[in-house]
């Protein structure tokens, strides 16, 4: 539905993004993932057409964005990180304002704007001056706005920033409620908000991708990592000592949790809580706790991020 091929855009001599290459499929809500600064916005003003890359290509439902950029317009609606609303119009007068713009047919306006104050559930507060709400329905009217003329696309810019926890959970439903008849890209630097709101996400990092994949398949990338904890009583050169006969051991993270307790932190490609337990036990020391850990979507984020090997 979307293919996005090698956008680069300079500011000046300031390259913000550099080899952009990512697809979206239909129906599906992609996460676009990545610290401030990453290239978030610049991408996705590029795919709707308000501003040009320095080079690449892309399609968005098959238009090409530098030629048929009025069709990219149509088939779009966008969210930007500062929705565009007139404070001072009624959330009604404002939906039918923009419903006009967008080219609405007159006999079908307030068909159109019942059926985005439905979506976005705004429905209580529509005839309210926009200046008056709060935040959060704010940002549900700029949602509303977006999905005018039902858009088989649907791009959000850092849709729940500024909310409150209830707000940005209503949002985030909202949103991973549009999947299926829209196509929808949600940008965020909010890891839990991909995991829960996305099935696929790519992540950009300093301008680039650093990857695409489904959520899932990340999570599993890092099963060639096994991590363990374990609660140790004993000093840590001790611990160390007992376990240097162990093969394999990547990574070891000790942390104090008491006068004579430490938590140890054990990444190594293999399941070695037999060898790691027997080492504990024959060196004398005492073995408080076991346990092993899957990886959170935010670690591998920073593995991914700071340029680490991922197994
Ligand atoms: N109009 C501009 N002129 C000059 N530099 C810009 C402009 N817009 C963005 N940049 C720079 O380009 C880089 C990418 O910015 P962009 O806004 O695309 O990132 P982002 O991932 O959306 O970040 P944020 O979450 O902070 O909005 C940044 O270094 C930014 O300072």
């Amino acid at each position: 539905m979307i293919d996005v091929k090698g956008l680069t855009r300079y500011y000046g001599e300031k390259r913000a993004i550099s080899d952009v290459t990512f697809h979206v499929n239909k129906g599906e809500v992609l996460g676009l993932l990545g610290p401030n600064a990453a290239g978030k916005t610049t991408t996705m003003r590029i795919l709707t057409c308000y501003m040009p890359p320095t080079s690449g290509s892309a399609t968005v439902g098959g238009y090409d964005i530098f030629e048929q950029s009025l069709e990219v317009r149509r088939i779009t609606g966008y969210l930007p990180e500062n929705p565009p609303l007139y404070t001072d119009m009624t959330v009604d007068d404002y939906l039918t304002f923009v419903a006009k713009i967008k080219g609405v047919p007159r006999d079908r306006l307030k068909k159109e704007v019942d059926a985005v104050v439905e979506k976005a559930s705004i429905g209580d507060v529509r005839k309210r001056i926009i200046g008056k709400l709060s935040k959060g329905y704010k940002q549900r009217v700029g949602l509303a706005q977006s999905l005018i003329n039902n858009p088989q696309i649907v791009i959000l810019d850092e849709p729940t920033v500024g909310l409150d926890p209830k707000q940005i959970i209503e949002i985030r439903q909202l949103i991973k409620n549009l999947g299926g008849d829209h196509t929808v890209i949600l940008s965020s630097h909010i890891l839990p908000e991909i995991e829960q709101t996305c099935e696929r996400v790519v992540i950009i990092n300093e301008g680039k991708v650093v990857v695409e994949d489904t959520v899932e398949n990340l999570t599993n990338r890092m099963h060639g990592v096994q991590r363990i904890t374990l609660q140790v009583e004993g000093t840590e050169e001790a611990i160390k000592q007992a376990l240097q006969p162990i093969s394999d051991i990547q990574k070891l993270e000790f942390n104090s949790k008491g006068k004579d307790i430490r938590e140890v932190i054990v990444e190594t490609p293999n399941d070695v809580r037999k060898e790691l337990a027997k080492a504990i036990v024959n060196s004398g020391l005492g073995l408080l706790e076991l346990s092993t850990e899957r990886f959170t979507l935010e670690e591998i984020f920073l593995h991914l991020t700071t340029k680490e090997e991922v197994a």
